[in-house]
C-alpha cells in the first residue's frame, strides 16, 4: 500500500500524563481523514508529532520520511494550516500571498490569483475590513495554491458560522482534493465534516481506537429502530449503544451483527458519525 502516514506505536510523555499511548494507523494516499476525538484525546499531538513539530518515540513515516530527522524535506510536500481565524487583522491580499510563497516552495501565485479572482477580494483588501466569509475565501485560496501532497488541517473553521464552514469543506473538496493529495482534518464539528471523508480515525487516551474507511463503517455498524416489544430480543444482540427517543421507541447500535438479525428487530440504517463517536467513546467499549 501507498501509505502517506505510517505510524506505530506512537508514544508522547508529558510529565505525568500520555498525550499519545501507543498509536498506530496508516493513511493511504488519496484519502480525506479524519481524525476525530474528545478534548484532550491526543489530536493535536499525533498532528504535531505527523509535522515534526515535537519530539516523540515509536515508529512514523510521512511521505517515506521521519519527520524527527527529514523535517525540512518533508515540509516541501505538507501543507499544514489552522484554524481559519488566525490570519492577523492588519494583513493585505497580497502580502497574505506574499508571505505564504515566501515560505512554501510549492505555492503558486498564479494559482492563488485564479482563485481570488472569483472572489470579492482584492490585492489591497485588509483582514479587518473582511466579512467572515471572505476570511475564508482569502484562507481557501492561500491553501489551494500550494501544491502539496498532505494537506494537514486542525480544527480549520473554528468560529465560523456554519455557513462558511459549508463552504469551507465542499471547496476543498471540489476545488482542491485529487488522488495524489491526501488530507487530514481533526475537528468537533462530525456532522459537517462527515460527507466529505473516505476515512475516519477515532482517537481517546492517546490510542486509536476506530480506523476504517467510511463504506466499512457503514457495513460494520447498524442502527436499529427497534419495536417496542423486541426490546429484549435486542438487547440480546448486545448492541453497543442505546438510546430512548420520543413515543417509546429505542435507537441501538450494533457492531458486526448480521444486517439480516437485525432487520428483523426493526427499521435499519446507517448511523452518523456523531452518534458512531459518542457510543464509542463513552468508556466500556472501543
Ligand atoms: N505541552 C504540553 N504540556 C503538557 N501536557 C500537554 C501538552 N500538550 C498537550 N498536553 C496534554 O496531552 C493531552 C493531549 O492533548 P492534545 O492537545 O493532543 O489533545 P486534543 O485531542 O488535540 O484536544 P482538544 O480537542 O482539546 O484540542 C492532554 O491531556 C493535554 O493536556
Amino acid at each position: 500500500m501507498n501509505a502517506v502516514v505510517t505510524a506505530q506505536g506512537l508514544v508522547k510523555a508529558y510529565k505525568n500524563k500520555r498525550a499519545l499511548d501507543g498509536a498506530s494507523f496508516q493513511i493511504p494516499a488519496g484519502r480525506i481523514v479524519g481524525l476525530i476525538g474528545p478534548n484532550g484525546a491526543g489530536k493535536t499531538t499525533a498532528l504535531k508529532a505527523i509535522l515534526g513539530l515535537i519530539p516523540f518515540e515509536g515508529d512514523l513515516k510521512v511521505l517515506g520520511r521521519d519527520p524527527r530527522t527529514q523535517r525540512d524535506e518533508l515540509m516541501n510536500d505538507v501543507c499544514f494550516i489552522a484554524d481559519v481565524a488566525v490570519l492577523p487583522r492588519w494583513i493585505r491580499v497580497r502580502e497574505a500571498a506574499d508571505f505564504v510563497e515566501g515560505v512554501h516552495p510549492r505555492f503558486s501565485r498564479e494559482r492563488f490569483e485564479r482563485f481570488i479572482a472569483n472572489t470579492q477580494l482584492r490585492p489591497e483588501m485588509k483582514v479587518k475590513e473582511m466579512s467572515k466569509g471572505m476570511i475564508v475565501q482569502l484562507h481557501l485560496a492561500l491553501v489551494m495554491a500550494i501544491d502539496a501532497r498532505l494537506l494537514v488541517l486542525d480544527e480549520p473553521t473554528l468560529g465560523l458560522d456554519i455557513l462558511y464552514r459549508k463552504q469551507f469543506y465542499q471547496r476543498l473538496l471540489e476545488d482542491y482534493f485529487d488522488e495524489e493529495k491526501t488530507i487530514l482534518i481533526t475537528t468537533h464539528q462530525v456532522e459537517e465534516v462527515e460527507h466529505i471523508l473516505t476515512d475516519v480515525m477515532f482517537i481517546r487516551d492517546g490510542k486509536v481506537v476506530l480506523d476504517a474507511p467510511m463504506e466499512a463503517v457503514g457495513e460494520r455498524y447498524v442502527e436499529v429502530l427497534v419495536d417496542g416489544h423486541k426490546l429484549e430480543a435486542a438487547r440480546a444482540l448486545k448492541p453497543i449503544d442505546e438510546r430512548a427517543l420520543a413515543f417509546g421507541k429505542t435507537v441501538m447500535l450494533f457492531d458486526g451483527v448480521p444486517q439480516q438479525q437485525l432487520r428483523e428487530l426493526g427499521e435499519t440504517r446507517i448511523p452518523g458519525l456523531a452518534d458512531l463517536f459518542v457510543a464509542t467513546m463513552k468508556g466500556t467499549y472501543a
